[in-house]
């Protein structure tokens, strides 16, 4: 019997009209993974003012990103799939799905069972776990395969950020960039997440929010600001960077709560303040390159470098559909 593969990213709005983006933003953050406030709380938080006010500042942001194949995040992902179906044959199905909009994880997942799958194999695109993305990714497969009358064999992958061939094409792209320029510093930038949800992960052993997460073992392996301490020193070895030319930092706050530190935005003022002038950023918190990496962190956070003094910020794009992610990919679903 062939086994289904489900590959999922976030999501992404389906055009940049301030409509799509409202639409989309509502799913997203009326999910209580990604706001984890009370029910009623998020409702009037999401519905009175992310929505009306965040939507058309979204929309400007999304019209700088989307190129005629629509949002990277959508096109890149389902790029990966004739050639990640081509590596493993004809033994396995392929499909893509979004956390939020479209293709949904029901339509993705309807489209395996109509191929006669007997296992499932769910892979979200999320190098490091975090309740607010694979968490929700999970808890929505679960949602909609316990109404089956049979539910197969399902897997999922919760993080990757070991994986030789994920680290070696992140890697590649950093030397790449390096052979070019002589950069001053290296910053490592990745998604953030409000404290709470850092302290609410944590199994076993309490996370400080501090040095512990220099440390990754088994019992802070699921702490989302552990992992990506421990994704940054594997790739920093495989570069060559010394500790002290490298910054892990955290970008993306949104509202008043605190959110996991130091944030981007006030490293690359410190960084230009104490006289560095040429930043290397890279973004291994995802795969497709997306308003995050390519507005946020190669745009908005490069001019607010430049005027705070630097000169010059670059930023290793994504894996997107190099071959050695799609091998990457392979050796996940092999890996069972
Ligand atoms: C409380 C808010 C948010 C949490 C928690 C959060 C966690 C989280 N997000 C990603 C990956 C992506 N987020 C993206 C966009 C985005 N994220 C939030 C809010 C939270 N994310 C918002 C409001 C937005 C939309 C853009 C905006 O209005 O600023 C994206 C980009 C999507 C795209 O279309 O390009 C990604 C990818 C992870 C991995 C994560 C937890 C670790
Ligand atoms: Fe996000
Ligand atoms: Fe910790």
């Amino acid at each position: 019997m062939k086994t289904g593969v489900l590959l999922v990213n976030l999501g992404t709005p389906d055009s940049t009209k301030v409509g799509d983006v409202r639409k989309y933003l509502r799913e997203f953050l009326t999910d209580k993974r990604v706001i984890d406030i009370p029910a009623v709380s998020r409702w009037m938080l999401v519905n009175l003012i992310i929505a009306p006010f965040r939507a058309p500042k979204s929309a400007a942001e999304y019209r700088r990103l989307f190129t005629e194949r629509g949002s990277p995040l959508k096109y890149y992902t389902e790029d990966l799939l004739e050639p990640l179906r081509s590596i493993l044959g004809k033994d396995y199905v392929v499909e893509y799905a979004m956390r939020y909009q479209s293709p949904s994880i029901q339509v993705g997942l309807d489209k395996l069972r109509e191929q006669h799958v007997g296992k499932i194999h769910v892979i979200p695109l999320f190098p490091q776990y975090a309740s607010a993305s694979t968490g929700s990714v999970i808890d929505k497969v679960m949602e909609i395969t316990k109404t089956w009358q049979i539910i197969p064999e399902i897997r999922f992958t919760s993080q990757f950020l070991e994986e030789e061939k994920f680290l070696q094409v992140i890697v590649n792209k950093g030397k790449k960039r390096m052979e070019k320029t002589d950069y001053d510093h290296f910053v490592f930038s990745y998604h953030g997440l409000p404290e709470r949800q850092i302290l609410k992960g944590s199994v076993g052993e309490q996370c400080q929010l501090g040095t512990c997460c220099n440390q990754f073992h088994d019992r802070n392996r699921y702490c989302y600001r552990a992992q990506c301490y421990q994704t940054t020193r594997l790739l920093a070895d495989r570069l060559g960077i010394p500790e002290e030319k490298y910054t892990v930092c955290f970008q993306s706050r949104l509202g008043r709560d605190p959110w996991i530190k130091p944030y981007t935005d006030h490293v690359l003022e410190d960084l230009a303040k104490k006289g560095k002038k040429k930043v290397l950023a890279f973004s291994p918190a995802f795969v497709s390159d997306c308003l995050e990496t390519t507005v946020e962190v190669g745009e908005t956070y490069k001019e607010d470098f430049i005027k705070a003094g630097g000169e010059q910020w670059d930023l290793v794009e994504s894996l997107n559909d190099d071959p050695l992610w799609v091998e990457c990919l392979a050796d996940l679903v092999r890996s069972v």
